[in-house]
């Protein structure tokens, strides 16, 4: 079989450590996550889920323990590796959208291509493309906040995807739209996700949307139990 998309071995982390405030958050955590495979990252509030996404997104790093990334070590790369890494394998999508207010849709999802070194014209095609899949190609030119909540989310989704990420991390993806919009937008993304054979890692609150994914990991005492 492969190596998986995502490995996690051995993961620690600690906040404040040496300070009275030391917050022990992973201990000792194990994760693989295959191609094609959609695993629902589920936990009590404070139990280390967002810590986990970034530690796994290339967005922080451990105290100890292994990340792989597609195979490759990457804890031990340089901080420009690293960001290499992290542009071209990993897509986020957050709760909150995080879309760039001055630029609209098509340019929010050109942007991170054109960082990769993608000429324009092929990043703008690729960006209506996403957008055109996800329902929302008719408000390409529009600006963040002249979208609906559930447009924005969709915006982001094809942010995350621009540069064809492996992986995709998402953290509370649909946890700021109305129950009626998350589901739709959920849909939308898991009907992406399968289409493009990604490995994914949702974290949830919502237990509906975990049992629409393929696994659920729960997190708990900082390790996937
Ligand atoms: N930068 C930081 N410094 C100190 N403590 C932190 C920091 N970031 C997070 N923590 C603490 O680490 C623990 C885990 O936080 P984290 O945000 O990973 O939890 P979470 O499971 O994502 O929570 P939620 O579901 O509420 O978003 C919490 O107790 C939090 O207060």
């Amino acid at each position: 079989m492969s190596d998986p998309v995502l490995s996690l071995r051995g993961i620690e982390k600690t906040y404040l450590k040496g300070t009275p405030g030391e917050v022990r958050v992973l201990s000792g955590l194990d994760l693989d996550v295959r191609r094609g495979e959609v695993v629902a990252l589920v936990a009590p509030s404070g139990a280390g889920k967002s810590t986990l996404l970034h530690v796994a997104g290339l967005l922080d790093t451990a105290d100890a323990g292994e990340v792989r990334i597609g195979g490759r070590e990457v804890t031990t790369l340089s901080d420009r590796a690293r960001t290499a890494v992290r542009r071209r394998e990993i897509g986020f999508v957050y709760q909150f959208h995080h879309l760039l207010p001055e630029f609209s849709a098509e340019e929010n999802v050109a942007l991170p291509q054109l960082a990769d070194g993608r000429d324009r014209r092929a990043a703008f095609d690729r960006a209506r493309d996403l957008l055109e899949r996800v329902g929302v190609g008719h408000r390409a030119t529009h600006r963040p906040a002249e979208l609906s909540g559930g447009e924005q989310q969709r915006v982001a989704f094809c942010r995350a995807l621009a540069n064809g990420p492996a992986l995709l991390l998402a953290d509370e993806p649909t946890g700021n739209l109305d129950p009626v919009t998350a589901d739709r937008v959920f849909d939308i993304l898991m009907q992406v996700v399968r289409e493009t054979g990604l490995a994914a890692l949702i974290a949830t609150h919502n237990m509906e949307l975990a049992a629409r994914m393929d696994r659920t990991v729960r997190l708990s005492d900082g390790r996937i139990a």
